[in-house]
């Protein structure tokens, strides 16, 4: 989880590599609407996203076994809702500064979210703070340092956490 360009794709990726399970990439959820809105440069409100919220939690409960998803998951009532789908879901959480998080944006050309948008994904962020399950990772670091990071925190928590 984490604000756009904190590295949820890169690091995901290995992540799911590495325990072998299956990579959930929570954009690829979005409905057209939410994807024209960004495009346009208009933030995604909680309206907007419920709905994607929904899908993404039926991803989760589709696969029992676990899987990685990336997602925004930016305030509290969203991953509570992720939770209630998948109890025991582990937060990762990509904390970038909001200078580094634009610059990463701005320099995707290609991808379909503009750096315009960035400072409301930080205005919209309610850190993971006292929540349960969540390891919080300066996002600055290496993304192969942090999936290793990642990998041995998820290994190691007890179910009961
Ligand atoms: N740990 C890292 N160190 C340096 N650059 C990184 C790191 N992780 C990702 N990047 C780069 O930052 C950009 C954004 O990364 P990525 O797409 O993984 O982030 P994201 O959180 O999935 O973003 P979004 O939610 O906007 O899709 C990419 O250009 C990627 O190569
Ligand atoms: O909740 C949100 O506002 C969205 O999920 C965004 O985070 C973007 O989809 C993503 O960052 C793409 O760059």
């Amino acid at each position: 989880m984490g604000v756009s360009g904190c590295g949820k794709s890169s690091v995901a990726a290995l992540v799911a590599r590495q325990l072998g399970l299956p990579l959930i990439e929570g954009d690829e959820f979005h409905p057209p609407s939410n994807r024209e809105r960004m495009a346009q440069g208009i933030a995604l409100t909680d309206g907007d996203r419920a709905g994607w919220l929904d899908t993404l939690a039926a991803e989760l409960v589709a696969r029992p076994q676990g899987a990685v998803l990336t997602c925004s998951a930016l305030k509290a009532s969203y991953r509570d809702r992720l939770r209630a789908a998948a109890p025991g879901l582990q937060f990762a959480w990509l904390d970038l500064d909001p200078a580094a998080a634009e610059a990463r944006v701005a320099q995707r050309s290609t991808h379909f979210f503009p750096s315009t948008l960035v400072a409301t994904q930080f205005a919209a962020l309610e850190p993971p703070l006292d929540e349960p399950r969540v390891l919080r990772l300066d996002a600055l670091l290496a993304a192969e340092e942090l999936a290793g990071r990642v990998v041995q925190w998820t290994r190691n928590i007890p179910a009961s956490a």
